[in-house]
């Protein structure tokens, strides 16, 4: 429940029904669900609860606006995503109190992913008036080749709780910019950014039936008939491996242009050579940013042995020191894991290291009360054989391993079936190069400890995910090639 005013009313504030075709409507059969604050396991309020027809209702309002979407004006387009950011740069007080309620992160936390989210928005308006093709003589002196870029058509985006608001503009920033209109689906453990986001739209000027927002519980029923339906050209999907891949099948049926945002494993190596406070600063950021609840995490330090107890108490010391509370408190660093199932994961995990022999050196049990918490933790003498060394831990634990030649290293941070993003600490200029180039991944983070980056392309490798967003390549994704063999 809010507890205090100023969490009434942004919560009030909040539109709460289906968004199809520019109208609020209730789900079919007044179907609701309760979201939840990750702090208390309080329901804060209830949403529209979508079924087949809803989807499909939303499905039928983005492939009616679609034409007229496409014709308009890319000066329009960009200026309505330049309005859009800037309201949500004013409102980013309220908007972030919306987001600390329903995932649970602290406000600070919630204010940096908004001004992250808005960039995407800013981005994609300057990329909106840049699509551009190509234009060429044939080889043989006759006849012309004229490459034109076009807008793919509807889209489905799935959007996952961790980044409620930024991960909805890495992907709507850029639909809108090509031209492209959408049913998106946030989280149903987070919904309410991207309805907050979706009224911000409209006040900037998006045409009814551009963006449709079918919030519901039923994930698999209501978004499968529209995967499967030809109407839609495009699916984006950010979230876990093991769901993109149930996505990816789907979508093959249409043959549908994905692009997939899923698991990482990112490795943090720390070279004997590296400046040790730059790294513990690094790995900070790595690790707790979002409470760990990101694909981005360092999930496994790798640090060589001469600096290991050196690194390890310092992080110890930093996590340790952090301040764990309900996110809307001041200055808390730590808020609750954003449902009981997510925190009770960390817990084993750690437990299993535990038992197979790491030692705790802070953290590492729930603690007592109300909420979803888990301590920031650390663990040393990690064996290899503990399934954190393999599995995603989406919480703020960080297992320590040790290495003594960097091509020990370099193959321990590449066992993994996931390659997003790996983390590098060294000074020596020829070494940063040497092992960038042979992590498989991709993103690397050469002495910094966030690669997240509007203006860069962001995705991985292997079971990491298809397609990049972001960047100068991100629009490529709603864009369709056609080229036009001319006779002349
Ligand atoms: O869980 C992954 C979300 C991506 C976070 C980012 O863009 O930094």
């Amino acid at each position: 429940m809010p507890e205090t005013e100023r969490e009434r009313r942004v919560i009030d504030e909040v539109t709460k029904g289906l968004i199809i075709g520019g109208a609020v409507r209730d789900a079919t059969e007044q179907k609701t669900f309760g979201v939840e604050d990750p702090s208390t396991g309080q329901i804060l309020c209830d949403v529209a609860d979508a079924s087949p027809e809803d989807g499909m209702a939303a499905l039928e309002a983005a492939h009616t606006a679609q034409p007229d979407w496409a014709a308009a004006a890319p000066r329009e387009r960009g200026e309505i995503l330049r309005r859009a950011f800037e309201l949500i740069t004013e409102r980013a007080d309220d908007i972030a109190m919306l987001m600390t309620l329903e995932m649970g992160k602290p406000l600070a936390e919630s204010k940096a992913e908004i001004t992250y989210a808005a960039e995407f928005f800013r981005w994609f308006s300057e990329e909106a008036v840049r699509i551009s093709g190509e234009w060429k003589v044939n080889a043989t002196g006759s006849g012309r080749v004229l490459v034109m870029r076009q807008p793919i058509g509807p889209c489905l985006l799935i959007t996952p709780w961790n980044f409620p608001l930024a991960m909805g503009t890495r992907k709507i920033g850029p639909a809108i910019a090509a031209g492209c209109t959408m049913v998106i689906k946030p989280a149903s453990l987070t919904p309410l950014t991207i309805l907050k986001l979706a009224d911000i739209l409209a006040e900037a000027g998006l045409p009814d039936g551009v963006l449709n927002v079918v919030t519901t519980k039923s994930t698999g029923k209501v978004m499968g008939p529209l995967i499967t339906d030809g109407r839609i050209r495009k699916l984006s999907f950010t979230g876990s491996t093991e769901i993109g891949q149930k996505l990816l099948q789907q979508a093959s049926e249409q043959v549908l242009k994905t692009s997939m945002e899923l698991g990482g494993n990112a490795p943090f190596v720390v070279c004997a050579d590296a400046d040790v406070d730059d790294a513990v600063q690094g790995a900070m950021l790595a690790k707790m940013r979002n409470i760990g609840e990101a694909c981005t995490a360092a999930n496994r330090f790798y640090v060589h042995a001469d600096v290991a107890e050196e690194f390890t108490k310092k992080l110890t010391e930093r996590m340790g020191d952090m301040k764990v509370g309900r996110g809307t408190e001041e200055g808390v660093e730590v808020g609750p894991l954003v449902e009981a199932d997510q925190r009770d994961k960390v817990a084993e995990l750690v437990d299993d290291a535990v038992q197979k022999g790491a030692t705790v050196r802070t953290g590492g049990r729930i603690p007592s009360g109300q909420g979803y918490f888990y301590p920031p933790t650390v663990l040393s003498d990690v064996p290899t054989s503990a399934r954190l060394a393999k599995e995603e831990i989406f919480g703020p634990v960080a297992p320590i391993f040790t290495f003594t030649e960097d091509d020990e290293a370099i193959r321990a941070a590449n066992d993994t079936e996931f390659g997003l993003v790996s983390y590098l600490y060294t000074k020596d200029l020829s070494r940063a190069i040497r092992l960038s180039e042979r992590l498989e991944a991709g993103m690397v983070g050469l002495n910094q400890g966030m690669v997240s980056n509007a203006g860069a392309p962001f995705g991985g490798w292997k079971q990491s995910g298809l397609g990049r967003e972001g960047g100068s390549v991100g629009i490529d994704e709603y864009l369709e090639i056609k080229y036009v063999a001319m006779n002349v």
